[in-house]
């Protein structure tokens, strides 16, 4: 069963080691009898949030059917004190517990509440799978914080058996991710909403595992952890860098941007590429490229300037073909040994990665490279560790961070969710795109925008990220204006929206 998704908050995510370290450091500082106060916010946390899941979803909340699947740790005790507070609402609990221990206390209670329990045989039997054939709502508490990886016997049979129909909550992450790197490397409960505990975890931004906690909500529970390199910007993020001209600029001084794009081949991506970045508000724009693609930039977009000049930074790379006869590569290797912050993509990332011009110390702050899966894995090849395509979107972070570990660049790869990532780790993590954006030319006014904001000064890590935030925008609203409850978008769309989500972003 599906919520309805809005825009999810901004937020940090964070390593189980940094939480742990964080709630321990609370703890110490408490009264005793604090760590059960903890439990007991968490747990109406994730009943208030069951409870509203349960009224959309089937229009009440008193008789609907919960099932609670109950892991031996704490993150089942959760679950069981949210099963207390649901009956007090009228809400039928079945509590499923998955190992031969339970959270003493919440079972306790969750029994004097009234709730049917059963201890699950492993395997389970039809009579220990029966109550989830029925529920309206399924509470996930089998693993939390300290989980690992996958799931095992009768886990695995429980979560295997949870009905679509059913809207699923998980306490704290989806039972069976890897809580840190964001793999999916077994069977996983998949939420319709996670209940995060005192702070994100690294899962819920990172796919493939954060496909499988659906709407995230973070609740505080007044710990402090530190600050994390790994964030999802939202609106507010991207307008406080998004660069806005001062009264009285001048278009050199917002920023220049040189384009080399497009090929005989490929004209159309220098269209796309020079849209995105003439509508992300770039001060001016130089197209480099082949007479046909210059006559099409220059129809679509008569603000453009044709030929290479001085500018302050250089997008390179979309439509070019480095197999083919022309100019491009030239042109992309000379751009390179200019020594101004430079977006790589598509072709570009092959002449970059073939030529002498890898120095790592150079990369960092300079470059920003924006591959897809398939291009990380070739990109990784050359430079010596080779990688399939199903390797990258199996565990896309690593991956990333890998190649930006090797090159020294800032590393953008392209997906549902869009990753950026530094040599050092620090990391953003968007996910604003409707699935309607899986179209082609989408990357090619992806690399328009963020070379605008390069141009603008703003830091590759800076500018990838709210450059794929504004994209996943501009393409919702683009999606949006096709009518109902969203169509289908074409590239161009895409950069026609640019603006009103540039505009979204600024708004105070
Ligand atoms: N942070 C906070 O401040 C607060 C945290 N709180 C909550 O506590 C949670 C952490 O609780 P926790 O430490 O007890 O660990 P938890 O995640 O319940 O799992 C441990 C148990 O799972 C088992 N197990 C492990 N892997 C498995 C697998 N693959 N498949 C099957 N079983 C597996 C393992 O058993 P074992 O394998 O050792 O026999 C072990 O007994 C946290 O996520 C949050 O919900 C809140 O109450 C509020 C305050
Ligand atoms: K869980």
């Amino acid at each position: 069963m599906q919520l309805e998704q809005d825009r999810r908050p901004a937020v940090a995510a964070h390593s189980v080691a940094a939480v742990r370290a964080a709630e321990g450091a609370a703890l110490a500082g408490l009264p005793p009898g604090a760590p059960d106060a903890l439990m007991q916010q968490a747990a109406t946390a994730v009943a208030v949030t069951a409870a509203r899941a349960l009224r959309e979803a089937t229009g009440g909340i008193a008789g609907r059917a919960a099932v609670l699947l109950v892991g031996s740790g704490d993150n089942g005790g959760d679950a069981l004190w949210a099963g207390v507070r649901l009956r007090r609402r009228g809400v039928a609990v079945t509590a499923l517990l998955s190992a031969d221990t339970a959270h003493p206390a919440g079972l306790a209670a969750v029994r004097v509440a009234g709730a049917r329990v059963l201890r699950v045989s492993s395997p389970p039997s039809a009579t220990d799978l029966a109550p989830l054939a029925a529920a309206d709502l399924v509470i996930d508490g089998l693993v939390g914080l300290g989980g690992r990886p996958g799931l095992r016997e009768p886990a695995t049979s429980l979560v295997d058996r949870i009905p679509a129909s059913a809207v699923v909550v998980a306490v704290d992450v989806p039972s069976g991710v890897d809580v840190d790197s964001g793999a999916l490397p077994g069977p996983h409960v998949q939420a319709d909403v996670t209940v995060t505990l005192g702070a994100a975890k690294r899962c819920l931004l990172l796919p493939p595992a954060s496909t499988a906690a659906g709407r995230v909500e973070v609740f505080d529970l007044g710990f402090d952890v530190p600050p994390a390199p790994l964030r999802r910007l939202d609106a507010a993020g991207v307008g406080a860098l998004w660069p806005v001209p001062a009264p009285g600029a001048d278009k050199y001084r917002r920023g220049v941007l040189g384009m080399v794009a497009g090929s005989a081949g490929y004209p159309g991506a220098a269209v796309l590429a020079t849209s995105g970045a003439v509508r992300a508000g770039v001060g001016m724009l130089r197209y480099v490229g082949p007479d046909d693609a210059t006559r099409a930039v220059r129809s679509a977009h008569p603000e453009v300037v044709a030929g290479a000049g001085r500018v302050q930074a250089w997008a390179l790379g979309s439509g070019v073909n480095p197999d083919a006869d022309d100019d491009q590569p030239a042109a992309i290797r000379s751009a390179l040994d200019s020594g101004l912050p430079c977006l790589l993509d598509a072709g570009a990332l092959e002449v970059w990665a073939a030529g002498v011009h890898r120095d790592p110390d150079d990369a960092s702050d300079r470059l920003l490279l924006t591959p897809h899966a398939g291009e990380l894995a070739s990109l990784l090849g050359t430079l010596g560790l080779p990688r399939e395509r199903a390797d990258v979107e199996e565990r896309p972070f690593e991956h990333a961070h890998a190649a930006a570990e090797l090159t020294g660049a800032c590393v953008l790869l392209k997906g549902a969710t869009t990753l950026v990532v530094t040599p050092d780790g620090e990391a953003r993590s968007q996910a604003e795109a409707p699935a309607w954006l899986a179209t082609a030319g989408a990357g090619d006014v992806l690399a328009g925008v963020a070379g605008a904001l390069l141009a603008g000064g703003v830091r590759p890590l800076d500018a990838g990220a709210a450059a794929a935030w504004v994209h996943g925008r501009a393409a919702t609203l683009a999606s949006r204006a096709a009518g109902g409850g969203g169509g289908p978008i074409a590239a161009s769309d895409v950069a026609a929206h640019v603006p009103a989500a540039v505009a979204e972003a600024l708004a105070p």
